[in-house]
């Protein structure tokens, strides 16, 4: 169907009339009356286009078409980059028009392929505040069966079953799979299908020089963790509706994976951080206080932060690039989709820096979320190929409390104060010199300290149009 096909019919809203026209794309409806209101809407925001049904007076009664109405299900996106569900009900006298515009529309959205049709969902309902499957029914549920996306619910009865299944079993009859849950269940997901892959290819997923397969299948992530990290960086909320609309749209971008080695195996994949020190003490003490909620977190961090414990350590890092505070990764981003390779030619060169780290993370994404507005890398992108290496020095109680506040802070970058480091990097390789903490790979505890990490670029195809890029301008008083 070409790009070109106008249809113009004066409908009925709410007894107002209103003139629509869908010309390129685009729904454009005006009120002929007061207050002459005109809306635009794009045919990649429709969820759907549906015939209304007559109510029924008897609930044992079969739902009949109207023949004279129709419904345009649809999601705007409000200033704080939420999405929410909208609809128009339109009328007309004569059934022939109402057809042809439900035909014509609904075959508009068929050529929007890369929508799902087929999706696997993993519900964890131990993450977060024990809430995904409410999430689900509540957020998740009702949009899908808008969108008329089959979805087949798999509820994780433990720890790593969702990695399991996707490794052993079948996913012919799925075009897509996601997960309600936190990092943690998002990591369950892609190092199953990750796995999966290197089995179904024969290809040794402990050798470090093998190139790590692309799955291919898209994931979408709904959030339903404790600080969901991933989701928040990927649609710039963690607002579940907003994350059930980017899966539904079918929109992705490539995610950036890092694995990461001890001196034999492949211990895991990550998405979001792998802490050393701090966030790895943190994560360590907070699992043992996960009847807590979130909450945990605060109670484990402060208790840490007191504590100040600093470990001796020898990091390596792989062609090793000073960070350059530029653009952030927003939706459209030019670093992501650029596939400028040129550091690929360097030849490997090594920078050791041995010291006392109260915390060492090599973040994968900005790892951006509601407490911390910027995140631990406000400059790692999202498919760029690069971890960002953060190494803050051991210092003072005082240090930690400059480097939490700086954190929280939204006009405050973590590479500011004096003695935190940040490198961009491919790889690097980690050894302790002295007493060890454990490491925490997307809020999960590793507890061998000795590890190499490894990016791959793009390993991950992941439903999202992007973090919107919001300029806030500063209202001062009276509007001025
Ligand atoms: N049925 C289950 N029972 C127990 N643990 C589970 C189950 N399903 C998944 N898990 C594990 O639960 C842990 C926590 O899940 P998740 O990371 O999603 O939540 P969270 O830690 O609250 O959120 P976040 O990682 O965003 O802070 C993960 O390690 C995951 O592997």
């Amino acid at each position: 169907m070409s790009e070109d096909v106008v249809l113009l019919t004066t409908f009925t809203n709410k007894s107002k009339k209103i003139r629509v026209i869908f010309h390129k794309n685009t729904l454009i409806w005006d009120y002929e009356k007061p207050p002459f209101e005109q809306k635009t809407l794009k045919l990649e925001n429709i969820l759907s286009v549906k015939p209304n049904y007559f109510k029924c007076s008897h609930p044992s009664q079969d739902p009949q078409i109207d023949p004279y109405s129709f419904i345009v299900h649809y999601g705007i996106r409000l200033p704080s980059s939420k999405w929410k569900y909208k609809n128009l009900n339109l009328k007309h006298t004569d059934p022939l028009q109402v057809t042809s515009w439900i035909k014509t529309l609904q075959a508009k959205l068929e050529e929007l392929n890369h929508r799902p049709k087929k999706l696997l969902m993993f519900i964890n309902p131990f993450g977060g505040r024990k809430n995904s499957m409410h999430i689900y029914t509540k957020y998740g549920k009702p949009l899908f069966e808008i969108a008329d996306v089959e979805v087949t619910v798999n509820v994780s009865q433990r720890k790593d079953q969702i990695r399991d299944l996707l490794i052993n079993c079948s996913l012919d009859f799925f075009d897509s799979v996601a997960c309600v849950g936190g990092d943690g269940t998002l990591s369950e997901l892609f190092n199953g299908l990750v796995l999966r892959k290197c089995k179904v290819e024969g290809i040794d997923a402990d050798n470090i020089n093998t190139p790590l397969p692309n799955p291919k299948i898209p994931v979408g992530i709904i959030p339903g963790g404790s600080t969901d990290t991933v989701a928040y960086c990927l649609h710039g909320t963690t607002d579940p509706t907003t994350a059930v609309f980017h899966i539904i749209y079918g929109d992705s971008v490539g995610l950036d994976l890092v694995s990461v080695y001890n001196e034999k195996n492949l211990l895991k994949i990550y998405a979001s951080v792998l802490s050393y020190g701090y966030l790895g003490d943190v994560a360590y003490n907070s699992d043992r206080h996960r009847w807590m909620g979130p909450q945990r977190y605060n109670y484990s961090g402060f208790k840490k932060l007191i504590a100040n414990k600093g470990y001796q350590g020898e990091v390596a890092i792989l062609n090793s690039k000073d960070v350059v505070p530029s653009q952030k990764c927003y939706e459209n981003c030019d670093k992501c989709r650029s596939d400028d390779e040129t550091d690929e030619k360097d030849e490997a060169q090594w920078k050791t820096v041995q010291g006392k780290f109260f915390m060492i993370s090599g973040a994968n994404i900005s790892c951006a979320c509601s407490h911390s507005p910027n995140g631990i890398a406000p400059y790692s992108h999202l498919g760029d190929g690069k971890i960002h290496l953060v190494l803050v020095k051991h210092g003072s109680i005082i240090n930690n409390l400059r480097l939490l506040l700086n954190l929280s802070n939204k006009k405050k970058h973590i590479e500011e104060l004096p003695f935190v480091e940040t490198y961009c990097t491919k790889e690097f390789c980690f050894r302790p010199l002295g007493s060890t903490s454990r490491w925490n790979c997307d809020g999960e505890i590793q507890h061998q300290s000795n590890i190499r990490a490894k990016v791959s670029r793009q390993l991950l195809t992941i439903f999202s149009r992007g973090r919107p890029n919001i300029v806030e301008t500063e209202t001062r008083c009276c509007g001025s």
